[in-house]
């Protein structure tokens, strides 16, 4: 069957991500990658246009485009618009352009997923249920164009809707989607520490702890899984930034330095660009918060007020996009100096990882600013985000548990046994179990335990350390229950901490 839409009588139906999208009743559709969509509708009626629509990532935003092109076949024109450098830095317009252009081939996506790739130099995929034809078919029926202003892009569209009597190329075609399922376990909800070295190992860390125990609900943005308060801990990253190889984050390194750049410059707004964390720092609230904390904290490097604010109360009164980072706090502790941020609305696969990059090198330039004006040596402490709403979208989960899959059980391997909580030493003496509790490092004593039962001493040592990490807590559950059962049998069994049980002979056994 094929039908006219020369009357403007088909509205657009998309079938992925429809709440993201504004709907008419024209034939073309509007592409705007970055550029905030709402600047584009308002010089164009619902008759001019089929779909606007963003696309942000060529390797999630490609597919369910397709799918809805494919589902809304009277749509025969798509004008693209790639402006902005957000759009150079993330390559999905000029990917979707290549797959218009180039094609695509079986292969694998970076997690080993089978997936269509288009031949393109950026990494882009389709879903591999959708069948090969019918995105031949769609490459064949649709013409595009690439615009690089708002003013292009408004006057294409205008001047292909005066096409009538445009046919559609087929029927609706719809493909089976594959649906990543999530076996919540329980957990507590709010509050979640997680600490690793670098940005990619903290990463992967939550990742796992979002998707093992997080709460899946369902957002204006279809659904996502969450934790509340997740504090992000990353204590050694690189000052030239930790890239793993292959690159498995949700960055690039070649973006990095744009990405930084709009945390720290005062980047002149563009229409159609969002704000940037830079212009909220620099210059929104007309200051620069940016060299005052420097200045607080040179004049006075015990200073606890080293805050720089990014929500501006009027954010409430019909901002579409009002910032996700909304507070920065800088300390100095023993001659290091900490950045905490704090995010309302965070999501962990897709923006975490730049996030904490850009975050890293304003930590970085405050502590060379302060360093170079106050003849300080401080160093650099740890970057500390607090996520508040820490989401993951649905339609990352499956490469979120492949990398998980993959990365996390290597992280787990690669742990160090030093429990900032400290250690316990372990012996037998005059018929009692010791526990000596020293601190990490020098070893020194800080607390004594005695007693004859390992479940009485775990939970004196529960209640005095509840901060121990799990598997300390457990190896400690363990060593006192081997202790017991050599003091009750202290005839037969020698022990020592860390060695397996040993059988007494008869030449050690203790005398009496
Ligand atoms: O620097 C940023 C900017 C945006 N987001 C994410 C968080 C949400 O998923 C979405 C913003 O949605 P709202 O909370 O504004 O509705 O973008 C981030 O994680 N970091």
């Amino acid at each position: 069957m094929t039908f006219v839409t020369g009357e403007h009588t088909t509205y657009y139906k998309p079938i992925c991500k429809s709440n993201q999208l504004i709907c008419g009743y024209g034939h073309i559709a509007l592409i705007t990658g970055w550029t905030v969509k709402q600047t584009l509708v308002k010089h164009l009626s619902p008759k001019e246009f089929a779909v606007i629509g963003n696309l942000y990532s060529p390797t999630r935003g490609i597919t369910p485009l397709i799918r809805n092109l494919l589902a809304n076949p009277h749509v025969r024109f798509v004008v693209i618009l790639n402006a902005t450098q957000e759009d150079k830095n993330a390559g999905a317009c000029d990917c979707l352009l290549d797959f218009f252009r180039n094609g695509f081939q079986e292969g694998k996506s970076d997690t080993g997923r089978k997936c269509w790739l288009i031949n393109s130099e950026t990494k882009g995929y389709i879903d591999f249920e959708i069948d090969a034809k019918a995105l031949d078919i769609l490459r064949n029926s649709i013409r595009w164009e690439e615009v690089k202003t708002i003013s292009e892009a408004v006057s294409r569209v205008k001047f292909f809707s005066q096409n009538k009597n445009v046919e559609a190329w087929g029927n609706p075609l719809e493909f089976k989607e594959v649906v990543t399922i999530s076996h919540v376990l329980p957990g507590s909800r709010y509050g979640h520490r997680i600490e690793g070295q670098t940005i990619a190992e903290t990463w992967i860390k939550i990742l796992h702890k979002i998707r093992k125990t997080g709460t899946i609900r369902n957002t204006e943005y279809g659904e996502w899984q969450e934790l509340i308060d997740i504090m992000a801990i990353v204590t050694d990253e690189p000052s030239d930034f930790y890239f793993p190889e292959p690159n498995y984050l949700s960055i690039e390194r070649q973006n990095l330095q744009n990405y930084i750049e709009q945390m720290l410059s005062d980047l002149s707004s563009q229409e159609g660009v969002e704000y940037t964390y830079g212009k909220r720092l620099r210059s929104w609230f007309k200051q620069d918060q940016i060299e005052q904390v420097i200045k607080k904290l040179t004049l006075d490097i015990n200073s606890s007020r080293a805050v720089m604010s990014l929500w501006d109360v009027h954010d409430h009164e019909g901002n579409d996009n009002p910032p996700c980072l909304n507070h920065i706090w800088l300390r100095v502790v023993e001659n290091e100096l900490s950045l905490t941020a704090t995010f309302r609305s965070n999501d962990m696969f897709s923006a975490w990882p730049a996030n904490a990059m850009g975050l890293r090198a304003l930590q970085q330039h405050i502590l060379d600013n302060i360093n170079q004006r106050a003849s300080y040596s401080l160093k650099m402490g740890p970057l500390i985000t607090v996520s508040q709403s820490a989401h993951i979208y649905s339609d990352c989960w499956e490469y979120a548990d492949r990398l998980i899959d993959e990365q996390y059980a290597k992280i787990c391997q690669k742990r160090d046994f030093n429990d900032p909580s400290g250690s316990f030493v372990i012996t037998l003496q005059n018929n009692t179990i010791i526990v000596e509790h020293t601190t990490p490092g020098t070893g020194e004593i800080v607390n004594c335990y005695t007693g004859k039962s390992a479940r009485k001493l775990y939970q004196q040592i529960a209640s005095n350390c509840p901060s121990l990490q799990v598997e300390h807590a457990m190896y400690l559950g363990t060593e006192l229950q081997k202790a017991e059962i050599a003091l009750s049998n202290s005839q037969t069994y020698l022990y020592i901490q860390d060695q397996p049980l040993s059988i007494l002979t008869k030449a050690i056994k203790p005398v009496g």
